[in-house]
Parts: structure tokens; C-alpha cells; sequence
């Protein structure tokens, strides 16, 4: 896994490199080392355009363009003011080393000269802003990225592309959109969610210093990026010897007669996910109508008012039919009501492994007004729980309903305030958003993303069912419950680029997702083996 840090968590390990003997100026030589050695790599690339800013950043942008001139290629820094005046020292210095060896300078360039300047190139490295960029971004760097996102060329953006926040991922009025960005130390939060999926490209980490992944890891790092190699250690175990109980009975509770298709495709997809039996219950009101779209799936019908919303009437039988399950899912569809409080209540209550999805998350902010880290009967749970809101829900169930997260890093912090006041690791907080963190109080944990397929309704109740249906055929609880609920994210990521593939990219709707969650999870994790098998054989050669 590779860790990912906040902003002023990299300073720090900036600082503590400092202490172990890589001074700051070092750092700024092997950052433009490292970004000058992924322009060398693209193929074709004979003339760069090097766009610096006034800080560090801008430093960076001087040590490569030097770099790229020893190695031959045409280099033309733009810069907005003369090198001499740069306020910065560090910069200043590398600035004045570059000019003395010889790389031209641009300085202040009209809109055309500009223009000018980028019709010559067939890469620009971006050197604007980096992580001391805050607030808009202002000129001459509004004009210059609207250049550099209309000239064609390919770009490559040293630690985070400009007018991107490291930090929230969110993008000002102009932001350069790069084919590749190199970062520096380690991955950062805002490169992973929101505008940074879409503006950084492929990225890459420049560690630095062989002590960086020390530090890094002592840093305590804001979350762990996932590599495909790392599930291997919660599949679910392949064996002949199985029956459809021993392969995980799934309980799903949820749907009204305003929603009965939600946990239709929740069972479905607990069903397609591999569990071996799959129950569902619903209000009474629609349970003959669920079954017609069931034939695998037997579906029982509990008490509920003439709105098809269940009454507390079911909480006790819901109760009892936990308990010969592997798992439960409480949620997909049920609305909030009197009704549908009691029986999450009362599936809290019961030792069974849970995962509390949609509707279910609303009763429990319900019940718990707001303070879910303050409500005895979850912090005294024992059994897994996993809850997966997205940022609405969490901004509920966390009492900030008015301000619910608008990035990852405030996911995260919303997700620990709940895991830490219950302390256990058996919870785990799915919070998803562009990016999904899957949060437990030893780690936060992010899958890899999938494609905007995903974004479609319905695919957040095929989630929920894909979770507990895994979670039932690990027997209710895994070693690490975080990396396991990442792992079905990154199925049920996957099936979306297999329904894609299948039905295009705007044609995927929630069924397809279901059809598709067989041959993802085969080939996620035939991936994971394949992956774990090239790490081991890379470390016996080292
Ligand atoms: N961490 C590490 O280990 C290493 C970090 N390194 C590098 O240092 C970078 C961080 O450098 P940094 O702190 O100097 O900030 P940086 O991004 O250059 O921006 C500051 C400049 O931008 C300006 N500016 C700000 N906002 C603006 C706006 N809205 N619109 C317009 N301008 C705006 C601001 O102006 P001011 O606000 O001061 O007037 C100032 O001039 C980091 O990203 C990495 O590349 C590597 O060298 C070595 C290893
Ligand atoms: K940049």
C-alpha cells in the first residue's frame, strides 16, 4: 500500500529530512531530477516549455529545465518576472544556475508571446503551483493555464497540477488538466478525489530520499492507497468442498412500496457476489412483487403500514432471522419511519455481522440524533459493522447535516470520529465519495476508484449487497475489515468498467452492474494473485 499524506504532514517529513542531512536545496534538485526524468521518458518529446512560478514549485521548474538542456533537448523556461527578483532564495539560486547554463528565459510574456512560446513545444512541465497554492488563482497564472490547456501539448505537472489543492482536491477558476503529475514525497488527498481525478492524470510518486517511506509511515499517514497485491490477504478461500451454506447466508432487509427495486438488486447482487443462500425481507406490501423478480431468492413479507413501510411490528422478527444468518444488510429502500428505526435498532442490538446502508444510515442518525460516536448501543457492539454512507449521510450521521464533507480528507475525519469513539476494529465506515475511503480505527484504506459508470442509482444498494455477501463468506469477520470492504469496492469498481466495456460508458445502469460483479471479482482477484506472485519473485531477486 502506498501511504497518503496530508499536505502539512509532507512539511513535516520535509522538515525531519532536513534533520537526517538532505538539506531543502537537495530536495528541490532531486524533485526537478525526477520530474525532468518523465519528460525524458515520453516518447517524442524534443521541446519543452517549462512554466514557473515565484515559489519552490517554480524552483523545481528551473532544476529540470537545466537538467533537460544538458540532455539535449530545446528548453525555454517562462517565468513572470526576472530571475533575479524571485524573493524566494532556494528558487532565486536555482533560477540564476539555470540561466547561467544556459536555458532561455521568457519573462512576463504577452497572451501571444505565450502562445507563441507552446506552438514551438510538444511537452509543457508545469511548475506554477504546488502545494503553496490557496485561495484563486491569480494572474498572469489564470491566463497561462487557459494557454497551456488549449495548446495541445502534453503536460506533465510537478507535484500537483496548478490551481489543484493538494489538500481538498478542488480545483480554482483555472486549473492546468495534465496528462501525467509528479508528486513529490507521496501521494496527497486532493490528487485522488473530486476535480483532482480529472485534472491529474496518471501520477507518479518522486520519493526523494531513501528515508522518505520512514518518515512518511512516522507521519502517520492520512490514509493507504491500495495496491492490487494487497487483497491477497482477505479473499475469500477458494475449496470443492463447499454447500450453499458453507459459501455464506445473506439476510437483506429494506424496500417500501415507493422502493421496492433497491433491494431486489441488493439481494441480486449479495446472490451474484458468491454468497450461497440469499434472503430477502420487505414489507408485506411488496413481497409478492419482489419475488416475481426473484426466482432464486425466497422473500419473506413483514409487517408494514399502508405506505409499504415496515412497522415495529418486524423488528423482532428481523431480529430472530438475524441470528441464522451469516450476515445481515439493513437499508437499500426502506425509508425512515417509527418502523424502520426500531428494526435497525434492534439489528444493532443483535450479535449479527451488519452492514447498514442508505435508508438504514438515515434511521440510525434518526436514532442516534445525530451523534452515532455518543450512542451507547453502537460503541457496545462486538459483532462487524459496516456502514457505508456517502458524504450526505456521514455529514448526518456525524450531526453536521448542514455541512456534510466536500472532500476526501474530511470524509476521513468524519469516518474516524465514528470508528475512534467505539475504539473496536470490528467497525469499519465505507464513506464514499469520487474517492472511497474504508475507514477502521487501526487504518483508512482506499481502493482504487472506478469509472463514472458508477455513478448511477442503484449501484450504491448493489454495493451494500456485494459487502455483505463477502462479509458472510468470511464468516462474518475478517482479519482486516477495512482492506476487505476495500476490496469489494474495487470489484464492484470493476464491474462497472466490465458494463462499460459491454454497454458503453453512459449506458450501464445498476442490473448491468450485477451481471457483471462474477467476472470482476474473478478478475480482480486472479489480478491480486498475479500481482502478489510478481512482488514476491521481485523480492527474492532483490
Ligand atoms: N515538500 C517537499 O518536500 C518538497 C517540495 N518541493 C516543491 O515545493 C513546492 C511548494 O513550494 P512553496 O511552498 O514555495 O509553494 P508553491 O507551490 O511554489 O507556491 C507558492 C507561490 O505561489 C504563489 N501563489 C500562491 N497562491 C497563489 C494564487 N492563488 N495565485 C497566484 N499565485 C499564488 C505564492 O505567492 P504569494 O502568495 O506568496 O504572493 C508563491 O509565490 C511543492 O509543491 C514542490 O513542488 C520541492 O522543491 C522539494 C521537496
Ligand atoms: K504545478
Amino acid at each position: 500500500m502506498q501511504p497518503v499524506l496530508n499536505v502539512e504532514d509532507i512539511k513535516r517529513v520535509e522538515v525531519e529530512l532536513t534533520r537526517v542531512g538532505v538539506s531543502v536545496s537537495e530536495l528541490m534538485h532531486r524533485a526537478g531530477y525526477a520530474a525532468a526524468q518523465e519528460v525524458l521518458e515520453l516518447e517524442g518529446a524534443k521541446s519543452v516549455a517549462v512554466l514557473c512560478g515565484m515559489g519552490n514549485n517554480g524552483g523545481d521548474g528551473w532544476v529540470a529545465a537545466e537538467a533537460l538542456l544538458a540532455r539535449g533537448l530545446k528548453v525555454q523556461v517562462v517565468c513572470p518576472m526576472d530571475p533575479d527578483q524571485i524573493s524566494g532564495d532556494l528558487a532565486r539560486q536555482v533560477a540564476q544556475a539555470a540561466v547561467k547554463a544556459g536555458v532561455p528565459v521568457t519573462v512576463g510574456p504577452s497572451r501571444d508571446e505565450l502562445d507563441e512560446v507552446l506552438d514551438e513545444a510538444d511537452v509543457v512541465l508545469d511548475c506554477m503551483l504546488g502545494t503553496g497554492f490557496h485561495g484563486e488563482v491569480r494572474a498572469p497564472f489564470d491566463i497561462w493555464i487557459e494557454c497551456v490547456n488549449a495548446s495541445g501539448c502534453r503536460v506533465v505537472s510537478v507535484d500537483v497540477p496548478s490551481g489543484l489543492s493538494a489538500q481538498t482536491g478542488q480545483a480554482g477558476s483555472a486549473c492546468v488538466v495534465a496528462d501525467l503529475t509528479v508528486t513529490m514525497l507521496a501521494l496527497k488527498p486532493g490528487l485522488l478525489a473530486d476535480d483532482g481525478r480529472d485534472v491529474c492524470g496518471a501520477i507518479v510518486v518522486a520519493p526523494l530520499a531513501e528515508q522518505t517511506e520512514r518518515l512518511c509511515v512516522e507521519a502517520d499517514p492520512v490514509a493507504w492507497r491500495t495496491d492490487l497485491a494487497d487483497y491477497r490477504d482477505v479473499m475469500v478461500e477458494t475449496s470443492a468442498s463447499v454447500d450453499k451454506f458453507t459459501r455464506g447466508s445473506v439476510l437483506v432487509v429494506g424496500g417500501s412500496s415507493r422502493f421496492p427495486g433497491a433491494p431486489i438488486m441488493a439481494a441480486r447482487a449479495a446472490a451474484r457476489m458468491g454468497a450461497g443462500y440469499v434472503t430477502l425481507a420487505v414489507p408485506q406490501a411488496i413481497a409478492a412483487v419482489c419475488q416475481t423478480h426473484l426466482l432464486e431468492i425466497p422473500v419473506v413479507g413483514l409487517p408494514c403500514d399502508v405506505e409499504g413501510v415496515l412497522t415495529a411490528d418486524a423488528a423482532e422478527r428481523v431480529a430472530k432471522m438475524a441470528r441464522s444468518a451469516s450476515s445481515v444488510l439493513v437499508g437499500p429502500g426502506m425509508r425512515v419511519s417509527g418502523g424502520t428505526v426500531a428494526v435497525v435498532s434492534a439489528l444493532l442490538r443483535s450479535e449479527a455481522p451488519l452492514v447498514i446502508d442508505a435508508d438504514g444510515l438515515n434511521c440510525l442518525s434518526r436514532l442516534t440524533e445525530g451523534r452515532l460516536f455518543d450512542f451507547p448501543e453502537f460503541t457496545r457492539r462486538d459483532a462487524p459493522l459496516i456502514l457505508t454512507p456517502h458524504r450526505g449521510e456521514l455529514g448526518r450521521l456525524s450531526g453536521r447535516s448542514e455541512v456534510p464533507p466536500t472532500s476526501l480528507s474530511e470524509q476521513l475525519e468524519c469516518a474516524r470520529q465514528i470508528v475512534w469513539s467505539d475504539g473496536g476494529s470490528e467497525i469499519v465506515v465505507v464513506s464514499k465519495g469520487s474517492a472511497t475511503g474504508c475507514v477502521s480505527v487501526d487504518q483508512a484504506v482506499l481502493p482504487k476508484p472506478g469509472p463514472a459508470a458508477l455513478a448511477t442509482a442503484g449501484s450504491g444498494d448493489v454495493l451494500s449487497g456485494m459487502m455483505a455477501s463477502y462479509l458472510a463468506q468470511v464468516g462474518g469477520q475478517s482479519e482486516n475489515l477495512p482492506l476487505m470492504a476495500a476490496l469489494v469496492c474495487e470489484i464492484h469498481g470493476y464491474a462497472g468498467t466490465v458494463a462499460a466495456e459491454r454497454l458503453g460508458s453512459r449506458g450501464v445502469m445498476a442490473c448491468d452492474l450485477i451481471d457483471s460483479i462474477g467476472l470482476a471479482t474473478d478478475a480482480i482477484e486472479e489480478r491480486a494473485a498475479l500481482a502478489g506472485l510478481e512482488d514476491a519473485s521481485e523480492g527474492q531477486q532483490a
